[in-house]
């Protein structure tokens, strides 16, 4: 790729790598008055640009982040986003040494683990990112939704308006905690670019705060009431966190209770939500769908193997193939007491995306092998996969709930 140079963006690059970015996904730029939100997201060293000449074509970036993994670890994780190359400048090749450039600044910042959302599921694979977590697609409701009597209502939810909201929820969002495998820090960009993107959506947004029995804040929900005619509104739950199960429950308790809601519609739920348990009617929730959510990458496959927990299973050997950061590429011993390097002989062959699916226990390894992601030879091989579904077994699924 002669003909382009990438480099660091930085603050004068602002303006043109937001068009750029959201031109590449048909939206308009965000508005000049609102550029100022956006600047914390762009973290000096972690915004990329491809140039033509003295042309923006391709921007890459990153939050820095930390993700919680199975067991209660939380390495360094760089957030991957705004990835776009200008139409005209497509299918040259610009995405890819972005990716190549990108991956090897993660490794040198210390990152262990990338993850991004994809705009499409054919993108990433190739750069070594799987499929670690998936979300369930929600449609409640309301006048059929009821939470059972036999389960009280504990505490108060309460509105609060934009300027509360916007100092709360951090700080809320971070004394919840990362309270399951999957959940990821929330840096300070993040709040802001979602004020942006506030401005650009339809509809009445809200938040409402829980408060449990003590008076202690200890769950959020953020929704957006969208109407299409006639006086119901059509409820979009955007964010929706707390710091117990009662908490959650709580806040969809209320979300049912509000009036002239036509339809509650939640896009981004775990996979055990245990929302229809709680109510008289459990078929006043449907499922309209799973989609992948988190991407994960491993960037330092020591550092992220030892990082998580195992069940309890003897030892399997991994031979671990990763092409554009060869320094992962190697045999690790992974067993119920952590996981290491080894020269020992393999058991298992898979590449780096295989195993960035199964890190978070979304997965199971005889699941990549029944499909060719995970290969193995003869009878051992067989064996070890049974022991390497029982080491990444993790009890619940993972679950992130932060879109980036
Ligand atoms: C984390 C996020 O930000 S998600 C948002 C991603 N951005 C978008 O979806 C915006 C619209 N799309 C784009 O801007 C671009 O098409 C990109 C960024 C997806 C790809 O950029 P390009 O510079 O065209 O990619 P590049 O030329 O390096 O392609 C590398 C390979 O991926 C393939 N590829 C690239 N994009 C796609 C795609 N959308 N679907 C399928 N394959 C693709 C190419 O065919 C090529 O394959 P090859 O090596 O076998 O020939």
């Amino acid at each position: 790729m002669p003909d382009y140079q990438i480099r660091t963006l930085d603050d004068a690059d602002i303006a043109a790598a937001d068009a750029l970015f959201l031109g590449t996904l048909h939206l308009p730029p965000t508005a000049a008055e609102q550029l100022d939100n956006l600047r914390p997201s762009y973290v000096p060293g972690r915004a990329l640009g491809a140039f033509d000449g003295d042309e923006l074509v391709g921007t890459a970036m990153s939050y820095p982040s930390a993700l919680a993994v199975p067991g209660g670890a939380v390495p360094r994780m760089g957030a991957v986003s705004r990835i776009g190359v200008r139409a005209d400048h497509t299918r040259r090749g610009i995405l890819t040494a972005l990716q190549r450039r990108q991956l090897s600044s993660l490794v040198e910042q210390g990152d262990v683990i990338a993850t991004l959302r994809a705009s499409e599921a054919t993108i990433y694979g190739r750069f070594g990112y799987g499929v670690a977590e998936r979300v369930r697609s929600i449609t409640v409701n309301p006048s059929t939704a009821e939470i059972r009597p036999d389960l009280p209502r504990v505490g108060r939810t309460r509105l609060i308006d934009a300027a509360e909201a916007e100092t709360l929820l951090p700080a809320l969002y971070e004394q919840i905690g990362l309270r399951r495998p999957g959940m990821m820090t929330r840096p300070a960009g993040l709040w802001g670019i979602w004020r942006v993107r506030e401005t650009k959506l339809d509809g009445l947004a809200r938040t409402a705060v829980h408060t449990n029995a003590d008076g202690v804040a200890d769950g959020f929900v953020t929704y957006r009431a969208v109407k299409s005619g006639g006086f119901r509104a059509e409820l979009r739950v955007e964010d929706l966190h707390g710091a117990t199960p009662t908490a959650i429950r709580e806040l969809w308790r209320f979300l049912i209770g509000l009036d002239l809601t036509a339809v509650i519609k939640a896009g981004s739920q775990p996979l055990d939500d245990p929302l229809e348990w709680s109510l008289v009617d459990r078929r006043a929730v449907g499922v309209d769908g799973v989609t992948d959510s988190t991407w994960l990458r491993l960037l330092d496959v020591s550092a992220a193997l030892a990082a998580r927990s195992y069940g309890d299973a003897e030892p399997v050997v991994i031979e671990l193939v990763d092409d554009l950061l060869p320094a992962n590429t190697g045999r690790y011993r992974v067993g119920a007491d952590g996981a290491r390097r080894t020269e020992a002989t393999a058991d298992l062959v898979m590449g780096v995306a295989a195993l960035g699916a199964l890190y978070l226990g979304d997965v199971a390894p005889s699941t990549l092998a029944e499909n060719g992601l995970i290969t193995w030879s003869g009878e051992p091989g067989q064996a070890a996969l049974g022991r390497a579904d029982r080491l990444f077994r993790t009890p619940t699924p993972p679950y992130c709930g932060t879109f980036f």
